[in-house]
């Protein structure tokens, strides 16, 4: 039992699909990699909110926090930053050593073992649901106190990755329990069963752990507006002023779209544009929350947004036809891996939610972006160079997200909506790339293979053929590291001007 607070405690090692792992070593070196990994296993050690200006000062804004925060000596600060102080910092805890009241008798604690995309999502504040659980300790009844583990995929014989325990198992707290050498270090809290054993696996849905303790102790925050640091500065990069005509081309759950509605003090238009109508809603749903006006979503597919232009077509705000059927574009098209994407802590319980989804149950809980059955207005796509401004947060892997535990998706199709992007915007206008993603495949390699586009923050070859960037070219893009000291996601940003041809795109630092 000597290892026993070794065994319970949270010291992940990130796990890589191979592939990736030799790629991303390679290009940032193996130290630097090693670094951001680790940064990766943990959150930020605070939390960045962004104040509604329309309806709030930043001073009132830190005084309803202390109160809802209930903490009198809560950390808070604002941005230092010119022109950001409507960006509050809460600062968070560290990683807190956990009493699992295991040694008193010397029996091992009753035990929850969690999927990792549960884990990742209760590492972020949530919750642990039913469907999330793949295995507890026998004789647990409803109000017993759990320590919650997690079992994170593991090379599989055929070079894939396994969960190897199915759902129901009974761990007894000793070595022959499957996993038990893996769990160890990957305890993530401790909270009380809200449902006896049996229940958890009778039942297809409902709370099983209400958490009361996670290793990290981040406030409580989640009826307010919580951003990344980097996608505030996504807005700032695009520079929108009052009166302009902006498109936020893959805009859902519009954490972005919001933030540069602020920043044009709601004047003007923003198109706010996303493939899944289901997250549409959601942007309708925000803009009203916040009492935006200036914000028009609409669903459409980033691949298809510039339109061909028909002689029947209705042209008037540069829109081609419009398809206003009543609705009834039912049905969620919520994509497991678009889901990653989503940044606001408002929203992590989606996490929870893609469990349920995955597992074939229902799911109970709210969500923003749930469908509520209403109608959303879809786009046939805009007519080329109509926009003064257009933004393109990629759908992308999301390896730039933290608190993750394994990482081995990755995406390919940005390029093609960037070549979209382009023809949307007007001479002289402004184009923004970003993703969340610290792959330079997806970033550095995508806005350098247009030939006029220079771009990267890393120096050296990524992925495509094309994808060489030449020493120099660093400067002229926002690379977010997380393993630094900003303590961020990691995210990039490049900024383009356009010019007066759409060959003539220039790279401009942003
Ligand atoms: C990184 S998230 C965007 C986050 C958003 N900009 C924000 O700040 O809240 C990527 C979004 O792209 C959307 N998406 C994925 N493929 C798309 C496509 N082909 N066309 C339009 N949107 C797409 C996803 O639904 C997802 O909402």
């Amino acid at each position: 039992m000597d290892d026993l607070p070794e065994r319970y405690s949270y010291n992940p090692t990130l796990r890589w699909n191979a592939d990736l792992e030799s790629y991303f070593s390679n290009a940032y070196g193996p130290h630097h990699f090693s670094r951001i990994s680790n940064a990766l296993t943990r959150p930020s050690c605070y939390s960045c909110i962004r104040v509604n200006t329309l309806k709030s000062t930043p001073d009132a804004a830190i005084e309803k926090l202390r109160t809802v925060l209930k903490e009198k000596g809560a950390d808070i600060s604002k941005c230092e930053v010119g022109g950001m102080d409507y960006v509050l910092f809460v600062k968070g805890s560290d990683p807190q050593a956990i009493d699992y009241s295991c040694a008193a008798d010397g029996k091992p604690p009753k035990e929850v073992l969690v999927s990792r995309k549960c884990a990742e999502a209760v590492l972020r504040g949530a919750q642990v649901y039913v469907p999330g659980v793949l295995g507890c300790t026998a004789r647990v009844e409803k109000g017993d106190i759990v320590a919650v583990s997690v079992a994170v995929q593991q090379p599989g014989a055929d070079g894939g990755w396994v969960v190897g325990i199915t759902e129901g198992t009974v761990p007894q707290g000793s070595e022959t329990d499957p996993y038990h050498l893996e769990r160890s270090g990957l305890y993530i809290g401790k909270g009380r069963a809200t449902l006896s054993r049996a229940g958890i696996f009778c039942v297809m849905e409902g709370l099983a752990v209400d958490m009361s303790v996670r290793v990290f102790n981040l406030p409580s925050l989640l009826e307010i507006f919580l951003q990344n640091l980097p996608s505030i500065i996504v807005a700032h990069a695009l520079g929108p002023q009052k009166g302009e005509r902006i498109l936020d081309l893959c805009a859902a759950p519009g954490g972005k779209t919001t933030a540069i509605a602020l920043l044009m003090k709601d004047e003007g238009e923003i198109v706010a544009a996303d493939r899944s109508h289901n997250k549409v809603q959601g942007i309708y749903k925000l803009a009203a929350e916040m009492g935006l006006r200036c914000i028009t979503p609409y669903k459409l597919d980033a691949l298809k947004s510039v339109c061909i232009i028909n002689d029947s077509d209705d042209f008037s705000n540069h829109s081609c036809t419009k398809d206003n059927h009543g609705g009834n574009i039912q049905g969620s098209d919520l994509l497991t891996s678009e889901l990653e994407n989503l940044e606001s802590v408002t929203f992590e319980r989606l996490n929870a939610e893609k469990d349920f989804k995955k597992s074939g149950r229902k799911w109970n809980g709210p969500g923003r972006n749930q469908s509520v059955g209403g109608t959303v207005e879809k786009s046939k796509g805009f007519a080329p160079k109509s926009f003064d401004q257009v933004l393109l947060d990629a759908p992308c892997s999301a390896l730039g997200l933290r608190r993750r535990l394994f990482a081995g998706e990755h995406a390919t199709y940005q390029r093609r909506m960037l070549d979209q992007a382009v023809q949307l915007v007007r001479p002289g206008g402004v184009l923004v790339y970003s993703t969340c993603t610290i792959n330079p495949g997806e970033n550095e390699a995508v806005v350098r293979y247009h030939p006029r586009i220079g771009g990267p923050g890393l120096v050296g070859r990524f992925e495509f053929p094309d994808g060489y960037t030449e020493p120099g070219e660093e400067e002229l893009v926002q690379r977010f590291d997380p393993s630094s000291s900003l303590d961020t996601i990691g995210f990039f940003i490049a900024k383009f001007s356009v010019g007066s041809n759409e060959a003539d795109l220039q790279n401009s630092a942003s």
